[in-house]
């Protein structure tokens, strides 16, 4: 499969009426035949709350039980040496790749210790895109200072000023959950992180295209913007290059809420034979090659996880040229009416459904 035309011999992608691309069959697909299978680069966030339990390198979970095999200095944990091996190989491609990850667990780390309340005043402000594209936009400047600052020999006094100043903004607390910072950071840190081990996704990531803002409160944009600066700062002088400019950054963000799956407990588990039983979020992926698909409240493709690894199949005959779609709604689509899945996408994703199932029962409702 060609990862960014979405190319194999039984699907490609193709402009769809009212949604942007999407995926079609070439050819007549029969039921449960497997479309495509991920093994390529992804962003990838599992959250503070459950990085105990989490395999950083599989994903592996077992019913909350914390995994024995640790890398404290860097935040994750892991299920099997052979996990814990692939993983710092991985890593060690860019020599400072470990370093920096140390630098923003204890970042992180600091972070927690912080208690400060959120200012209310600006908690209900909602910023439209032009804000968000500005506010980022506007750090930018202050970022390639950051950068020019890390790439000098000798930093001046000024220079030595800013990258302090950018830490203590960085740290001052926004939310009063500061595992949600955290989570933040570490979303952050894992664009950086992917930008050095593979380019080319970042560079596909920026291709896909969105339909919601990246963030919702004004509170949340800033603390986006000030978390993101400081981890620049943080990164080893040899890494600096891999830091991506503040648009890139929102560009990704809005592209992250759009595209992302979540990682489900529930389908964790090797031996789980259900597709996308659900129970406890542990974190989310956004794999770029997956990305083209688009909902369905009746859709014709299952998609399923092993570990770090998505299955797409069909659950249907697909004949030659129509489009192929999976649901975002995870099988809630089976039991919300027309007004509630609507509302459901709209809320999550940005966008008022015009799948068969929704455009029939919608027409229906108003002739009843
Ligand atoms: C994950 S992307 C899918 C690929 C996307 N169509 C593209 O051009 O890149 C999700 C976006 O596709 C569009 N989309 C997906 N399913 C849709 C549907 N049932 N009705 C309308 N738009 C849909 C929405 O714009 C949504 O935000």
């Amino acid at each position: 499969m060609d990862k960014t035309n979405y190319t194999s011999d039984d699907i490609e992608s193709r402009y769809t009426p009212g949604a942007g691309i999407g995926v079609f069959a070439k050819r007549q697909l029969q039921p449960k035949q497997t479309l495509y299978e991920t093994s390529d680069e992804y962003f990838s966030i599992i959250y503070r709350r459950y990085w105990k339990e989490v395999c950083g390198f599989c994903y592996n979970y077992d019913s909350g039980l914390d995994w024995k095999l640790k890398e404290n200095h860097i935040g994750v944990v892991f299920c099997s040496e052979e996990c814990r091996s692939k993983f710092m190989k991985r890593i060690a491609i860019a020599p400072d790749l470990h370093a920096f990850l140390i630098s923003v667990e204890e970042f992180s780390r600091k972070r927690k210790q912080l208690k400060t309340a959120p200012d209310p005043e600006d908690d209900d402000i909602i910023p439209d895109r032009r804000i968000i594209e500005e506010s980022w936009t506007d750090s930018q400047n202050t970022l390639l200072d950051i950068v020019n600052t890390l790439a000098s020999d000798k930093p001046n006094k000024a220079q030595r000023k800013l990258l302090s100043e950018v830490q203590a903004a960085g740290l001052r607390a926004y939310d009063e959950d500061s595992d949600t910072d955290i989570d933040s950071i570490k979303n952050l840190a894992s664009y950086i992180a992917t930008n050095v081990l593979s380019p080319s996704t970042v560079a596909h990531t920026l291709t896909l295209s969105t339909t919601i803002e990246p963030c919702t409160l004004s509170r949340l944009l800033d603390q986006q913007i000030n978390h993101y600066l400081a981890l620049v700062s943080l990164l080893p002088p040899s890494l600096s290059q891999y830091a991506l400019s503040a648009p890139s950054i929102a560009k990704i963000l809005a592209v992250d809420r759009s595209n992302s799956f979540g990682i489900w407990s529930g389908s964790s588990d090797l031996k789980c034979t259900h597709t996308e039983e659900r129970s406890e979020l542990l974190g989310s992926m956004l794999v770029p090659s997956l990305s083209r698909f688009n909902h369905s409240c009746s859709p014709t493709v299952s998609k399923q996880r092993s570990r770090h690894t998505w299955t797409f199949s069909t659950t249907d005959v697909v004949n030659a040229d129509q489009e192929i779609f999976i649901t975002y709604l995870g099988g809630d689509e089976k039991t919300l009416n027309v007004d509630d899945r609507r509302q459901r996408l709209v809320n999550g994703w940005g966008f008022i459904c015009g799948c068969v199932k929704c455009t029939n029962e919608s027409t229906q409702s108003d002739i009843d």
